[in-house]
Parts: structure tokens; sequence; C-alpha cells
């Protein structure tokens, strides 16, 4: 017999960010549904692995001040389940001192009275050893940055979803979407209906959003997530302080290039670059294309040189880029109870319990709690055809 149910709330993707969701819908006593495609816990979307960066550096100030609230939810979160969700380790920012990019990050943080210490080329390897800090490069460190244990994280936000009454059925792919005032779900396994919907389906949003008329500009990458051996064990260790890092750019990358340090995987440290090559989701490991990892290579050698510079271990993991990379969290443009939040552009693990409040009041037709003007789909000038 076929699953069939009635529900305040659908939320298709056990991601972060649908869990999230899930799980701030269930606490405000709405009857909650959440549907993975995959038997959890899974690897092949945007949320696995052990270790996020969070941090309040950012180029705009809209996500500094996001920061402020998340380092709650996720402390309360903590609180809430007895367990350790967070490390602080400190984010040492680098970059050239004449790029508008890096000089942004700075005069955010500094605008927004955040903890920082400025670094000089003096000082630098006193607090930082280990690292080429590249002639014309400037530095400083957001002291409350760290590292959040995301595996972690997400089975604690599935556990209290159930614990608030939230079902989560995984291993059940959604095929169709039939909008309306009663949304009709079809998955692999079932028919459900919903007074609303929430779409937070990583890098295969533009695929079930088809069945509703709507494409948003996304592109998906497949991102290397490359670890580097230390020569001397240790040497760049959680244990020994040291800090996660990013690179604004520099001689190799146009783009980030990121680091977190030595842990999950004793002796070896987490750097990768912050672009990849476009893939379709359910193709990815087609994808292999390495020149990310030849990016990698080249600054390793030149700016890490306690690192064996060849990836030890190479995972994988997607992007869901917008244009402007910054976040999708609106309403569907044709249908207000379905809402939509996409395109996390390789960093909203950090953001999940913000997220998971704002799509969850969207829901709920409440005012958002934040300014969502940034995050809104009409940025795009994107046409919707009917799909009814
Ligand atoms: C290598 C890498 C490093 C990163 N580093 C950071 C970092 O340091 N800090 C940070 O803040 N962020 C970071 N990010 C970004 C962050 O991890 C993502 O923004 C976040 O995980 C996106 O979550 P999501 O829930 O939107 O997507 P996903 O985790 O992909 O979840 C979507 C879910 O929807 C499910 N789904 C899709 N289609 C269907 C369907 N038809 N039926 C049912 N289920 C379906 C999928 O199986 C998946 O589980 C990083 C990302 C990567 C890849
Ligand atoms: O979101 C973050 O913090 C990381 C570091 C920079 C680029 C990608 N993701």
């Amino acid at each position: 017999m076929s699953a069939e149910g009635e529900y305040d709330c659908i939320v298709i993707g056990a991601g972060v960010q649908g869990s999230f969701t899930a799980y701030q819908l269930a606490k405000k006593n709405q009857k909650t549904l959440l549907l993975e495609q995959f038997l959890l816990p899974h690897s092949r979307g945007s949320s696995h692995g052990q270790t996020r960066i969070i941090r309040r550096a950012y180029d705009q100030d809209f996500y500094t001040n996001m920061m402020e609230e998340c380092y709650e939810l996720w402390a309360q979160l903590e609180r809430e389940e007895g367990v350790k969700l967070y490390r602080r380790t400190g984010l040492l920012v680098m970059g050239p001192e004449n790029s508008e990019s890096y000089q942004q990050f700075k005069v955010t943080l500094q605008r927004n009275k955040t903890p920082m210490v400025v670094l000089t080329h003096d000082n630098f390897s006193q607090h930082i050893p280990n690292v080429n800090l590249a002639p014309g490069d400037e530095a400083f460190v957001d002291i409350s940055a760290g590292v959040l244990f995301a595996d972690r994280a997400l089975r604690t936000v599935q556990g209290q979803f159930q614990k608030s009454g939230g079902v989560i059925r995984d291993n059940e792919a959604v095929t169709n979407i039939k909008p309306g005032p009663v949304v009709i779900v079809s998955t692999s396994a079932g028919v459900y209906r919903a007074k609303s919907l929430v779409i937070t389906a990583g890098p295969w949003t533009n695929k079930l959003l088809a069945h509703t008329g709507l494409q948003l500009p996304l592109e998906v990458v497949k991102i290397n997530v490359c670890y580097w051996k230390e020569k001397v064990p240790g040497s760049y260790s959680v244990k020994r302080r040291f800090p996660c890092f990013l690179l604004t750019e520099g001689e190799e990358a146009k783009e980030h290039i990121y680091g977190l340090p030595s842990n999950e995987y004793p002796g070896l440290v987490k750097i990768c670059y912050h672009m990849g090559s476009e893939t379709d989701p359910d193709q990815r490991d087609k994808q292999t294309d390495r020149s990310d990892i030849e990016i990698l290579r080249r600054y390793v050698t030149r700016c890490l040189p306690g690192l064996v510079p060849e990836p030890a271990v190479v995972e994988s993991c997607m992007y869901t880029l917008t244009p402007d990379r910054h976040f999708v969290l609106d309403c569907h443009p044709a249908y207000s109870n379905i809402v939509i939040g996409a395109g996390f552009s390789g960093h909203g693990f950090k953001f999940g319990p913000v997220i998971g409040k704002l799509l969850c009041e969207l829901s709920l037709g409440e005012m958002p709690s934040n300014d969502l003007s940034p995050f809104r789909i009409r940025r795009f000038h994107v046409k919707t055809k009917s799909a009814l």
C-alpha cells in the first residue's frame, strides 16, 4: 500500500537548510513532513562531512549582522542537546593589501565592531607559524570564528525535529509537485498533501522547480574537498591552536582558498578552492576536472611549507551558485504557499539556524524577522509559466 498523509507543511530535502526549517516548523506545532531522496545520513548533497567554517568575517554587513543571531542559536542547540557543535579556532583572513575584496572584509568587521586582531608582516610568523604571508599581503584574525561539527549538527537537528513530533521519510524521492491552495506532493512511495511546501533541495532545486513552472539562475559545481598531510604531525592542528584560514585571492587564485586545522583526520589539513566545475548533481562522479587541485598544489607549495603538496585524501561536495553568490530565501513568484531556500553558494551552513527560522516564517505567512531584500527572487528578473 502506498504512503499517504495530510500535513501543515512538507519540506523537501534533509540537508542543513531543510532540517533546520522542519525543526522550526515542528517547534511551532506545525504537523511537518521532511522528505529526503537518499537514506540518511548520506554524502551525495552539500551538507555532509565533519566540518564547516563559522565566521563573522564577511564583505557585506547583512551577513555579518545575521551571524550575531546564528552564534546564539548554535549555542542554544548545543545547550538543549548537551552536545558540542562548535570549536573556536579563529579565522585568519589574508589578501593583497591593495585588493578591494580583502579591504571589504576588513572594513566590514571594523564597522561592525567585531573582535579582530590585525597582524603585520613583522609579527605574523610569531602568531601564525608554518604559513608564508605573501609579499604585499595583509592579514587579520576574526577571533570568534571556528569550526562547526557539520555531520553531528545535522544529526542533532534532525533528532530535535523528530522529538518535536516531526516525521522524516528518507529514501523517498519527490517525483511531482502539484501547486494549489493544498499542494500535492508525489514521491517514489506515495502522495502527500499540505497547506504549504518548502523546497530546500540544494543542487536539485531546479529539477524540482520545473514542476512549478519556475527556473532560477543556479549553477551547480563539484568541489574537490582536499586533505593535505602534515610533514610534522600536529603542526597545523586544532590542538596547537592553528586557525581556520581564508585567502581572499592570490597569485594562484581568483577565488578564495580556505582551510581548516587538522582535526577530523589526524595529520591531515582540509584546504579547498572556492570554485569547481559545472556538474549535474546526479552525475557528479563523472566530473573529473582537477584544475582546482592544481591551484591548491601551487598555493600549498608556496605558502604552507609544512604540508606535503599533494592531496592525501580527496572527497567531493557540491555548491549551488547564484550569479551574485547571495542566497535565495523567498516565496515562489506564482504560488505564495511554496517557499524556496536555495543557492547557498558554498557558504550557507553556518547560517542554518537562522535560515530555518526565516523559511519557517515565510511558510507561515509571517513577516520575516530579517530583511530579505538581498535574497529575493525578483533580483534575477525570472519569468514563470503556469504549472497548472
Ligand atoms: C566543500 C564545501 C565546503 C563548504 N564549506 C562551508 C563552510 O566552511 N561554511 C559554511 O557556512 N558553508 C560551507 N559550505 C556550504 C554549505 O555546506 C551549503 O551551503 C549547505 O550545506 C547547503 O545545504 P542545503 O540544505 O541547501 O543543500 P543539501 O545539503 O544538498 O540538501 C538538499 C537535500 O535535498 C535532497 N533532495 C534533492 N532532491 C530531492 C527530491 N527530489 N526528493 C527528496 N529529496 C531531495 C538531497 O538529497 C539533499 O539531501 C560548503 C560546501 C561545500 C560543498
Ligand atoms: O563559508 C565559509 O566560511 C567557507 C569559507 C570560504 C569559502 C567557502 N566556504
